[in-house]
Order: C-alpha cells, then sequence, then structure tokens
C-alpha cells in the first residue's frame, strides 16, 4: 500500500499536515498566504497574470488550487466551447478556477461561486478584483451547498444554469449537488456539468451513477493531478440530453 500510494501520502502531508501547521502558527490562512503571494507578484488587473503566480505559488509553496494549469486548460476549452449565460461553480476555494471560468466569459454571462467558509470567500472575492474581473461578471455566495443550493433561485433570479463546475470535494459531494440541482430545477435540456477530481475513491459511485443514466451524454478527461505529473487524475463531463 505504502509503494503504491507514497506520491499521495507525500503529498498528503505536505497539502494538510504542513498548511495546517503553518496556519496554526501563522493565524494566517493558506488561502491568504496565497493571496498575499499573488498581491506581491501579478500584475494586477491581468487574470493570467494572476493565475500564472497562482501557479508559482502551488509549484513552490503550497497547493490552493485542485485545477492547475492543466485541469484549466479542459475547463477553459469546455468554457469557450459553451459560451455559457448563467454559471455555477461549487467549491471556491481562493478562486483559481473561478478566475479561470469568468476571464472566458461573453459580455452579460455572470459565474455564481459558492464557498462555505466566510473568510476563504472574502480572499477569493478579492483574489478575482486583483485579477481585473468585475462584479457584474461574478458573485461569491458564501454558504453551505446543501443549504444553498434550494435558495439560489429567489436569493439570484436565476432559472437554470448552463454550464456547472462541481468542484468541492472529490466526488462523493458529486451525485449530492447534482441531485441537489436537478429536484431544484435548476438544470435543464442543454446543460453541462462538469465535475473535476473524479479519479477519487469516492467518485465511483458519481461515475456509476451518471453513465449509466440515459438523461446523460457524458464524456471523460483524462489528466492529471495539480501539479503533480505521476498522479492521474480526471473530470467528467455530462450534457443533459
Ligand atoms: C478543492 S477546493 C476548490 C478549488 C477550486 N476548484 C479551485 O481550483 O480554485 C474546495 C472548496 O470547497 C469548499 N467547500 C467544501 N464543502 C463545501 C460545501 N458543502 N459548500 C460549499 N463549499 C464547500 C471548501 O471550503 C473549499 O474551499
Amino acid at each position: 500500500l505504502v509503494s503504491r500510494y507514497h506520491r499521495r501520502l507525500i503529498r498528503f502531508y505536505h497539502q494538510r499536515f504542513l498548511s495546517w501547521l503553518r496556519t496554526r502558527l501563522t493565524g494566517i490562512s493558506r488561502e491568504e498566504r496565497a493571496f498575499r503571494y499573488v498581491l506581491m507578484n501579478s500584475t494586477h488587473g491581468k487574470a493570467e497574470s494572476v493565475l500564472s503566480t497562482l501557479d508559482e505559488w502551488c509549484c513552490k509553496f503550497e497547493c490552493v488550487t485542485n485545477t492547475g494549469p492543466e485541469k484549466g486548460q479542459i475547463l477553459s476549452s469546455v468554457v469557450q466551447r459553451l459560451t455559457p449565460v448563467s454559471v455555477l461553480q461549487l467549491g471556491t476555494c481562493c478562486g483559481y478556477s473561478a478566475i479561470c471560468i469568468t476571464r472566458l466569459l461573453i459580455p452579460g454571462a455572470k459565474l455564481y461561486t459558492l464557498e462555505q467558509d466566510p473568510q476563504t470567500a472574502d480572499v477569493a472575492e478579492e483574489m478575482m478584483l486583483v485579477a481585473g474581473l468585475k462584479h457584474t461578471q461574478f458573485q461569491v455566495i458564501t454558504g453551505s451547498a446543501p443549504e444553498a443550493i434550494p435558495r439560489f433561485k429567489p436569493l439570484l433570479g436565476v432559472e437554470t444554469f448552463d454550464f456547472v463546475f462541481l468542484s468541492r470535494g472529490q466526488g462523493a459531494d458529486h451525485l449530492r449537488d447534482l441531485r441537489l440541482l436537478e429536484n431544484e430545477r435548476l438544470l435543464c435540456k442543454g446543460s453541462v456539468i462538469l465535475a473535476n477530481s473524479v479519479t477519487h475513491p469516492g467518485a465511483a459511485a458519481f461515475l456509476h451513477s451518471v453513465r449509466s443514466d440515459p438523461r446523460y451524454l457524458t464524456s471523460f478527461y483524462p489528466c492529471s493531478a495539480p501539479y503533480e505529473k505521476d498522479i492521474p487524475d480526471g473530470m467528467e463531463e455530462l450534457a443533459i440530453l
């Protein structure tokens, strides 16, 4: 087991344990640490510069995204293909993938991105503003998915989403979130959902469920984990037929 999973274990040690220790010792969250680096080292107003500075931070210090450049490219190509008007992201973190999406939106389109931790949501909002994105193009919502999703229609005035990026967990949450979005009628024919990190063990039930459901057309994008060429990862796209 150790030889099979040692890379994941090392990654866990760096990303979780050391990060947790730094936060305990300094009182500064890992998202805030990444934001301070971006403030000092990026060209303000340029989304590409904020993304590449975040990549630099994640490579050199600690990873604050489950997307990164390779998956960011997949996400970007889906957004460019769909030209969605109403977009939802579940799980904002420090705003990496939110910036990836928002910088490509057509005029009049908007990203709604949900983050459960209020401090992290504030950092993401600041990060997106530093990237030159405007409040007319995005809204960071604070709340936990199971409670927030049923409030989206009255809160946001959105009937359905054209594109949804499921990115708050590593699989098990994807199915719950998908079912909730369906129950609340926030998806319609033609809506596209992209689920992040679907190779984690918890995502097996999600993949099985969507791939065997005739209501969806699914495609799998193999890739590697952010900044880890040797760790396989993947994203699943579902189009509602
Ligand atoms: C892995 S990060 C997302 C990173 C993001 N995709 C990116 O690359 O920039 C997951 C985020 O989801 C948030 N989250 C976890 N559970 C949530 C929930 N139930 N509702 C809303 N956000 C949640 C976490 O606080 C965390 O910031």
